[in-house]
């Protein structure tokens, strides 16, 4: 196929970088197609040589930077590109938190219809590099050697991180959790583990996680399986753990699905504790292997300080946490209100989050477990009283029963924690119809490098009775 103006895929052409998309491609424009170019900086004219056409687009593959942007860095990772990891490690940093304020300002008003909508600048951090707690590694036999690693972009191929000698490049995951995966690299092929295979659906390793509570280092390991045993399993868990004290958790999760969704329902474990404990915001918390945990717990504590301030609690409302997790924002809010109460789907979190008041010594906060979808119209149908709701969904954002519900329920504020601004604009959209204003956005940096944008809302209600 060719474009309108004649462009075919193997075309080169030179085009002006006018912006990001969502997903951190460059976007031009030619003759009134919208060209997406992957690895290129805003500012920039380059040489493309393009990869597929469409009626009203084109797409890309960078040949050459013809004029170079004063932002643009090395990246500093030799996989840059090929793994699907990072999107903007050849972009300077306080040029990412710029782009990042525009995705966000652009996407409420074009997607949410908000018009002009207060968004502050992004909040990002002093040391943007090693910040994640949590690494998914796939597993792959490199010529023969196991090989942890990341999917490349778009496929199922494993772009190689760590291997069985130990190197390994990443610059997003926290430098302990990357020694331990290579010690378990290492120690996963001295045993000989067997990996699985996805179109047998025989064989034992499927996946590795990795997650590390900042402030006490603490680590959890999780060999995410087939049903197959391994008798390698036990000395593996023994191993690691006498080599590396910082793992208190080893756990094998045995995940039969035919789905790549990471974790499979049932958890065992193998060495050590069942949950590795986090500080955040003078509270600690538990958290298990499949419960919900902010990436990058600094950005986190910031984020829930944010929530905290937008909730303005006086310490006589009554709150609800919608999509809880571990109930870090419903302990967060606390001490400053009277009563909350959150709401979560997942049992295990649920579990993690009342275990966690106890260990806090927290009294006005409980946890039900349920879909928000149903449980704030119930709320609402039942005629409890909700002075402040705070929404944190994953990325799909909320259900649209959740929303209504909330226009019943005529909570005099609302706090939306999104790490989606799509989702986010459409949901802001619907509540500035069900009668809240936005009174500010602050976009906050959880994912330095990488594309993604999480954001705090305030929003209060229009009138008052
Ligand atoms: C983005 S996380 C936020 C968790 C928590 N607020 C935090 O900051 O750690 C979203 C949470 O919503 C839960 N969840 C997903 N869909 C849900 C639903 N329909 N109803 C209730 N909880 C849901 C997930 O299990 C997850 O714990």
């Amino acid at each position: 196929m060719s474009t309108v103006d004649g462009l075919n895929v193997g075309d080169r052409a030179e085009i002006e970088i006018t912006g990001l998309s969502h997903v951190g491609e460059g976007v031009g424009r030619r003759q009134g197609l919208v060209m997406f170019v992957p690895l290129v900086v805003p500012g920039e004219r380059v040489r493309v040589e393009i990869t597929a056409v469409g009626r009203t687009f084109a797409r890309g593959r960078l040949v050459e930077v013809l004029e170079r942007s004063r932002t643009r860095v090395e990246p500093g990772c030799a996989l840059f590109g090929d793994c699907g990891g990072c999107h903007l490690l050849h972009i300077d940093y306080p040029e990412q938190l710029r782009w990042k304020t525009v995705q966000v300002r652009d996407a409420l008003t074009r997607l949410g219809g908000l018009g002009e909508v207060p968004v502050a600048n992004t909040l990002g951090m002093n040391e943007p590099r090693h910040y994640r707690n949590k690494a998914h590694f796939h597993v792959s036999r490199d010529s023969g050697r196991l090989a942890l690693g990341f999917l490349a972009r778009g496929s199922h191929r494993v772009t190689c991180f760590v291997d069985a000698d130990g190197g390994s490049g990443c610059l997003l995951v926290q430098r302990d959790l990357l020694r331990v995966a290579a010690r378990a690299a290492a120690l996963l092929e001295s045993l000989r583990v067997p990996l699985y295979d996805w179109e047998t659906q025989r064989g034992y390793l499927r996946n590795l996680l990795l997650r590390r509570a900042a402030a006490t280092g603490e680590i959890m390991l999780v060999l995410v399986t087939g049903r197959q045993n391994w008798p390698g399993e036990r000395e593996f868990a023994e191993r690691l753990t006498a080599e590396e004290p910082g793992v208190v958790s080893v756990i094998r999760n045995v995940n039969a699905l035919e789905t790549r969704e990471l974790l499979g329902p049932e958890n065992r474990v193998r060495a050590g504790e069942p949950a590795i404990t986090e500080h955040l915001g003078g509270l600690k918390f538990r958290i298990g292997p499949a419960s919900f945990f902010q990436v990058n717990p600094e950005q986190a504590e910031k984020t829930y300080e944010i929530a905290r301030l937008f909730a303005g609690l006086t310490g006589k409302e009554t709150v609800v946490d919608a999509y809880s997790g571990i109930g870090t924002i419903a302990l967060f809010l606390a001490s400053r209100a009277k009563s909350v109460i959150g709401f979560e789907a997942l049992p295990a979190a649920v579990a993690d989050a009342q275990e966690n008041a106890l260990r806090n010594g927290i009294k006005n906060v409980r946890f039900e477990q349920g879909a928000v979808e149903d449980l704030l119209p119930e709320w609402a149908a039942r005629g409890r009283r909700v002075d402040v709701a705070v929404l944190d969904p994953p990325r799909r954002g909320c259900g649209p029963a959740a929303l209504e519900a909330l226009g019943r329920l005529r909570p005099r504020r609302v706090v939306y924690v999104s790490c989606a601004p799509a989702t986010l604009a459409r949901d802001l959209g619907r509540l500035a119809e069900l009668g809240f204003d936005v009174v500010k956005v602050q976009p906050v940096d959880m994912f330095p490098q990488t594309s993604h944008i999480e954001c705090v809302v305030s929003l209060t209600r229009k009138h008052s009775p």
